[in-house]
């Protein structure tokens, strides 16, 4: 492996590698905590910035910064420090696909659809029971299931009904190319990486899995016509109304992209809604599983907090007469603790506020970054870091946050609060606009499964397995089944 320094980087600024020598590409992609916890040890902790290979992106090393440029990098506008840019520059998106993180996606979760959540939530339930019953095998005995398969067709049910609405989220058609496309986008991105940047653009012509996913970006648009032809006929009639008669009926990113295109005086195509389709799928159905996953691992190692937990959600449910809204899913706080010290513990993303310099941007204190410079914080060291959380900061501990929250600290206790010291949801401009449906949505996910199921690890599996590894992602472990039995009388005992 060639040392990839990016000559416009400021000379002192660290280059970290292996200390053994042994600098494969491999070796990067899978181990990048070992690097990047030398380097925070040696100079984050110190207050420097560090840089290291980029797996991602093998024409620029990551740069990662100490904590005392994220409020500059926070507030920073985005035509400064840009996330779309990149995710775009780590995925390749605009090569493999076609598509990009727009504004109208951000905006039209930021604000149509956190807005939509109260009516959503007692839907996305009656989705979620039936999901279950869909995808869930009989299992009278202990059966396994592959937990990670499973929840991912469970919550692109649910989050198809919020996309597309109640019809469509139904279609086999429209569940079978939302399943095909994370495997076929990780791939895709994979293959992009094998040619060199000058020859991006040939890439879609010749590799399959690339060719794939404008293929589905196709049949995504030909699936989507009909509906959005309906909206947009609707959209001109209402126009044509006059005061309360205009209000929006229908609670779907359909709609929202039809309300956010056109207050720009745009009617978008079928095609440009299915590559918003994809990007929110792309930003929202893997993270969400996959962090639900990791809370049931974790769940299953704590034997006394998973009973806690039930004992919560049985009082609530009961309370509410199993009539889940956004205020019953708010007060299952012992739930909600435990949810944010598993993301605390294992977050699914080891970098965070990742930002790509769109001009040369200099902080306060005299530090350069050169335009194209990729720059990130170290989430999973500084969630664990005894600085920020503590001689405990490596234990689990389920009531970390219940504690916080009971002390009157409201902004740092819940599992969608943003803070430093914690970045699973990113931070700043950017933040993850989806945390407030992802959260909601696990809860919902993990109160139904435990309502209906019983759960272990199987024979010979006694904790959480080891996580996957990946360039800067540490997903739970997918391929371990769990087994299930179907409680003969649903409870949460
Ligand atoms: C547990 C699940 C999720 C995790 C861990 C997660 C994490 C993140 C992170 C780390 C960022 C980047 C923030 C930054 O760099 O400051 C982000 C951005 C974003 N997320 Fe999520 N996310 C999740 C679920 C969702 C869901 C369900 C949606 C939508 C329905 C969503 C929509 C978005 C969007 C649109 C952005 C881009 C925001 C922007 O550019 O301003 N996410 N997410």
């Amino acid at each position: 492996l060639v040392e990839k320094r990016n000559p416009k980087l400021p000379a002192d600024i660290p280059y970290v590698k292996f200390e053994d020598g042994d600098d494969s590409y491999q070796r990067y992609f899978e181990e990048t905590r070992t690097v990047a916890t030398l380097g925070y040890n040696k100079y984050i902790k110190k207050g420097k910035p560090f840089s290291m290979y980029n797996a991602a992106n093998t024409d620029l090393p990551l740069l990662l910064l100490p904590m005392k440029y994220l409020d500059e990098v926070k507030n920073a506008h985005k035509s400064k420090l840009n996330l779309q840019k990149a995710l775009d520059q780590r995925a390749g998106l605009d090569k493999i696909g076609g598509f990009l993180l727009t504004d109208e996606v951000v905006t039209v979760v930021r604000m149509a659809m956190t807005k939509a959540l109260s009516q959503l939530i007692p839907e996305l339930d009656q989705k979620c029971i039936a999901a279950y019953q869909e995808f869930m095998p009989a299992c009278a005995e202990w059966t396994e299931v592959n937990t990670m398969q499973m929840l991912l067709k469970v919550w692109t049910r649910m989050i198809s009904h919020v996309m597309v609405g109640p019809e469509l989220s139904q279609s086999d058609e429209w569940l079978k190319e939302m399943q095909l496309f994370i495997p076929t986008i990780i791939k895709a991105s994979f293959a992009l990486r094998g040619y060199r940047k000058s020859m991006y653009w040939v890439a879609k012509y010749i590799t399959n899995d690339i060719k794939e996913i404008y293929r589905l970006r196709s049949r995504l648009g030909r699936l989507l016509e009909p509906l959005l032809k309906e909206r947009l006929a609707a959209a001109a009639a209402r126009s044509q109304m006059s005061g309360s008669k205009r209000m929006d009926l229908h609670a779907d990113a359909v709609q929202w992209f039809v309300d956010e295109y056109g207050s720009k005086g745009i009617k978008p195509s079928a095609d440009q809604v299915a590559r918003d389709m994809l990007m929110l799928s792309l930003v929202s159905i893997l993270s969400t599983a996959a962090t639900l996953l990791g809370v049931i691992y974790d769940a299953l190692d704590r034997p006394e907090a998973f009973k806690e937990m039930k004992e919560e959600m049985a009082r609530i449910y009961k309370e509410t007469d199993g009539n889940m809204s956004r205020a019953a899913l708010g007060q299952m706080v012992v739930l909600d603790s435990f949810m944010k010290e598993s993301q605390r513990t294992n977050p699914i993303n080891q970098i965070s506020a990742h930002r790509l310099a769109m001009q040369d941007f200099t902080f306060k204190d005299g530090l350069r970054l050169p335009a194209g410079a990729d720059i990130a914080f170290s989430n999973e060291l500084i969630s664990e870091d005894p600085e920020y959380w503590g001689p405990d900061a490596a234990a689990f501990d389920p009531h970390r946050f219940l504690r916080m929250r009971r002390a009157g600290d409201l902004a740092r206790s819940q599992v969608t609060s943003i803070t430093d010291d914690m970045m699973p949801f990113g931070n700043g401009h950017h933040a993850c606009p989806g945390r407030f449906l992802a959260a909601d949505g696990m809860k919902l996910m993990f109160m139904n499964l435990i309502h209906r199921y019983e759960l272990k690890y199987p024979e010979g599996v006694t904790s959480r397995p080891e996580n996957g590894k990946g360039h800067h992602t540490m997903l739970p472990s997918s391929t371990l089944p769990l087994l299930f039995k179907e409680k003969k009388t649903y409870n949460f005992s």
